[in-house]
């Protein structure tokens, strides 16, 4: 049955985020890590969204908050276990997401092999754009996704460069995740990633698509 929610309010509906990591060979090369054999993937709670007007939360006990721009896969039809073939049949559009990352303690995790979540899951870690419906955007592989910081250009990547497709994506992850209408895929980041400071502008776009800003702002350490 058809919902009744509008999914242009996609980040209403406290649906799964599910976060792919390292599918862009430039940014995988500049944080030492190795190209992925097969697509890796976290998840963001669904407090993680903030939208524009209100601010990236910094949290207390993050010293290098970090930047990575990503397109984002906003799924329209329950998916499970679908093929490549089939898997843009469960796509409604597409956002543009930050995936903020507490770049010291996801450092500290990986050593420890401790999970990521706090350096990934915290309250506003996932700006989101507008919501774009699949049909203003015929190939989401023929996308120009940049970033900047107070005016600076700081990444600018081509989607055509992930290392795994949107379909491959949404059929490896339906094999172990079922997606649920409203559920949101952030597709990986291009490099250039990079730290924010408190009062920091951040303004992020899809060439000719869209643009978004948010300011950073810092959390006080609970007492
Ligand atoms: C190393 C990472 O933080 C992976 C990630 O999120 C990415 O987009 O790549
Ligand atoms: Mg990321």
């Amino acid at each position: 049955m058809a919902s009744s929610r509008p999914l242009a309010r996609f980040w209403e509906w406290g649906k799964n985020i599910l976060c792919v990591g390292r599918n862009y060979a430039e940014h995988a090369k500049e944080l030492g890590n190795a190209l992925p054999a097969e697509p890796l993937f976290f998840l963001k709670p669904s407090s993680a969204y903030v939208r524009e007007g209100s601010p990236i939360v910094r949290p207390y006990y993050c010293t290098d908050l970090q930047h990575e721009v990503e397109l984002g896969v906003v799924i329209g039809r329950r998916a499970q276990a679908v093929s490549q073939e089939a898997a843009m049949e469960h796509v409604a559009g597409y956002a543009l997401c930050l995936d903020m990352t507490a770049r010291d303690v996801q450092k500290e995790c990986k050593k420890r092999g401790l999970p990521w979540t706090l350096a990934k899951a915290f309250s506003t870690s996932c700006p989101v754009s507008e919501f774009v419906p699949k049909e203003e955007i015929p190939d989401p592989h023929k996308l120009k996704i940049w970033l900047k910081v107070n005016g600076r250009l700081r990444q600018e990547g081509e989607t055509s460069s992930m290392i795994f497709s949107i379909p491959h994506l949404i059929s490896y992850i339906s094999e172990i995740v079922t997606l649920e209408e409203g559920d949101l895929i952030l597709t990986g980041s291009p490099s250039g990633v990079g730290s924010v400071q408190e009062n920091d502008e951040i303004e992020a776009g899809i060439h000719g698509i869209l643009s978004m800003r948010f300011r950073v702002a810092q959390q006080t350490c609970p007492s």
